[in-house]
């Protein structure tokens, strides 16, 4: 691993040392070990347990009970006793290498396994024969008999549960299962279904797939961060599980979200499996199911205060730039102040960003700026209206803000564009509730006094061209309000389509379905949603024939794969804010001829992967532009002579693709 190079810290006396086992240590290690990552994990937590935690605090005293309990388990294994002694002197061994694993090491280590695809010569050089039934099946044999599986299954739980179960046994087949069948397998591993698994992740657990930090054991970040298995993870994505899609505070089950996240982070833009780590952040949940589950797996308190937080917040970004310095940070599912506090805090010196802020405001502008060509009204005469003003509400209107300006509108021009409302209406500075501050900046002063407190009567007073739903409320867009749009937008002159996209997740908090959409506006509408909806045929009958329409998907499943790939790849020092609205021009920009005639507003989801790569590569490029690229100059001043062709080589050659058979073949 090449945890030899982290860096030390004071307070933790595992600090890593680069010394290699003798040959004698390596195979008694080996004979206790079943993967690398098992192997590297039982050490690190058995150092972690009896050495790091403070014997005063009262959880530590049960916890060192609970260690030493465990330790002389191992020990009627013949095992801890010499194991835990060489842990003391060489605190963080060397992982055993893909080439030195032999038999069930190997189909053991979901990294390593290659099924069935096992060469012949593989199957005799890592001692597999007999190990494995007699067929040899490429890649795409073992993904069809996957997705036969996948189709047996009855609920999606038990879809996700069997990807979830290929994923911790073969890595290759899990990816190239995703990468081959996204449209299919994305709704499972990702929204919707991954909010079903939220809801229920303590009674579905069956093995851990990330790193569970709690404001317990605050004082061991670093030894946790350490003790991750993967070598130098580039990416993570950080939750602490406050506000789940449009499922609110799920506490430590939120975690569900960083693990899909990551998936995507692999299968839409190809950064590394082992590059990828999940974390949540546990600090407690005011979710009272939670609190009276009996399998709840997160802490039993209520959240400690915001300010709290903060400080523990401070703690962990400080923790990984001293363990993982290269690696980016995604915030997710932050609930909405905190959301915008940490990405204010931390944005200028770490590389971070918020998916919920950043991530989903490019994803919108990129699906606006084709859908204002769409929907034959001009940009000046836009008027949009958004139920929502949370943290994906705001941060999409600025990204919004930010597009008006650069076509050539004042801020101020830009601003009152946009009409926010909440729960009680119209967002307004003198509407007499204490606002949060993030809503001021849209806060509307032209109001005359009048409170608008229906969405029914912002769309009468506003007569909007586009309406954005992230309110988290299923079925809030009704056929009076979106009938009320379309007939704004009809006053303007005919042949004029109305925006709408009802952005909220999973599915049941959607503001409304496309197939109403599609109803109520007598197919005119210019559509997207968060989560996916099917396409949806009008049945006319009689010489005009059915029609089909399609929707579009307003994920930023199309944004953060691209810009955490290129973040990494151009070693950016910060997320600017160029980079993000540049990974929505590039969205907007990426769609195919097909695609174009189609009337879609995004790439089809099949070709996630090919706009990430376009995406990474402008995100790239306006890092160098931002002077935050930390690449050798020559490389910039080679790609600005050879152009994206280059670039998007360099790109290419550096992404994860699960390899056929064929490749297989040379791998071991
Ligand atoms: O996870 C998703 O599908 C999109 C997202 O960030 C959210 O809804 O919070
Ligand atoms: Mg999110």
């Amino acid at each position: 691993m090449a945890s030899s190079a982290r860096s030390a810290d004071s307070s933790d006396i595992s600090t890593p040392r680069s010394t290699s086992p003798s040959p004698s240590l390596a195979s008694a290690r080996s004979s206790h070990r079943s993967s690398r990552t098992s192997a590297s994990h039982r050490v690190s937590i058995s150092s972690r347990r009896l050495t790091d935690f403070n014997p005063m605090s009262s959880v530590d005293v049960s916890a060192i009970e609970e260690a030493m309990k465990l330790a002389s388990l191992d020990q009627h294994r013949g095992y801890a006793q010499d194991h835990y002694s060489e842990v003391k002197q060489d605190h963080e061994t060397e992982p055993m290498e893909e080439s030195e694993a032999s038999g069930y090491q190997v189909i053991r280590e979901p990294l390593w396994n290659k099924g069935l695809s096992f060469t012949p010569e593989q199957r005799v050089a890592k001692n597999l024969t007999g190990l494995l039934p007699h067929a040899m099946e490429s890649l795409e044999t073992q993904c069809a008999r996957a997705m036969k599986m996948i189709q047996s299954r009855q609920t999606n739980i038990d879809k996700y549960l069997y990807l979830s179960t290929v994923k911790g046994q073969n890595v290759d087949l899990f990816y190239r299962l995703l990468m081959d069948n996204i449209r299919e397998l994305m709704p499972l591993v990702y929204t919707p279904t991954i909010g079903d698994v939220c809801l229920q992740y303590s009674t579905l657990y069956t093995r851990p797939e990330a790193l569970y930090i709690s404001i317990k054991q605050r004082k061991s970040i670093r030894t946790m961060l350490r003790n991750w298995p993967g070598p130098e993870p580039e990416i993570c994505v950080v939750t602490d599980g406050s506000r789940i899609l449009g499922l609110g505070d799920l506490g430590v089950n939120g975690v569900g979200i960083s693990i899909g996240k990551l998936a995507l982070y692999t299968a839409a833009a190809g950064i590394h499996p082992a590059k990828t780590l999940p974390i949540v952040l546990d600090t407690g949940t005011n979710n009272e199911s939670n609190l009276r589950d009996p399998f709840y797996l997160g802490l039993r308190q209520k959240r400690v205060p915001v300010d709290v937080q903060q400080d523990f917040m401070d703690e962990f970004m400080a923790a990984v730039k001293d363990v993982y310095p290269n690696m980016v940070v995604q915030f997710e599912d932050f609930d909405s102040e905190k959301a915008f506090n940490y990405l204010d805090r931390y944005r200028h010196n770490y590389r971070a960003f918020n998916d919920d802020i950043q991530g989903t405001g490019a994803v919108v502008l990129a699906g606006y700026i084709n859908a204002v060509n769409l929907s034959g009204v001009p940009l000046a005469e836009q008027r949009l209206v958004f139920m929502g003003a949370g943290s994906a509400g705001v941060g999409v209107a600025k990204q919004l803000v930010e597009y008006y300006t650069r076509r050539g509108l004042s801020e101020k021009e830009a601003r009152d564009k946009f009409y926010l409302v909440d729960t009680k209406g119209l967002v307004t500075m003198d509407r007499g509730d204490r606002l949060a501050e993030h809503k001021k900046y849209f806060a509307r002063t032209d109001n005359a006094g009048h409170q608008f407190r229906t969405l029914e009567e912002v769309i009468e007073y506003v007569k909007p061209s586009a309406l954005v739903g992230l309110a988290a409320t299923f079925g809030i867009f009704t056929e009076s309000i979106i009938r009320g749009l379309k007939a704004s937008v009809d006053a303007g002159g005919l042949g004029r389509r109305p925006i709408l996209f009802p952005l909220s997740n999973p599915l049941t908090k959607a503001e409304c379905t496309f197939e109403q959409a599609v109803q109520w506006t007598d197919g005119s509408v210019v559509f997207a949603s968060g989560s996916p909806f099917s396409s949806f045929t009008l049945k006319i009958g009689g010489e005009a024939g059915d029609i089909t329409y399609h929707p579009n998907q307003g994920n930023n499943v199309y944004v953060f794969p691209g810009l955490g790939l290129g973040a990494i790849l151009a070693k950016a020092t910060r997320i600017t804010d160029e980079m993000v609205y540049t990974s929505a021009a590039a969205l907007a920009g990426s769609l195919n001829a097909e695609e174009v005639h189609m009337g879609l507003i995004y790439p089809k989801i099949d070709r996630v992967r090919e706009a990430s790569i376009t995406v990474a590569r402008e995100v790239m490029k306006a890092a160098r532009r931002d002077g935050v690229s930390e690449l050798p100059e020559s490389l910039w001043v080679e790609w600005e002579e050879w152009g994206d062709v280059a670039l998007t080589n360099y790109i290419k050659r550096r992404v994860y693709n699960p390899t056929s058979f064929e490749e297989a073949k040379g791998r071991l």
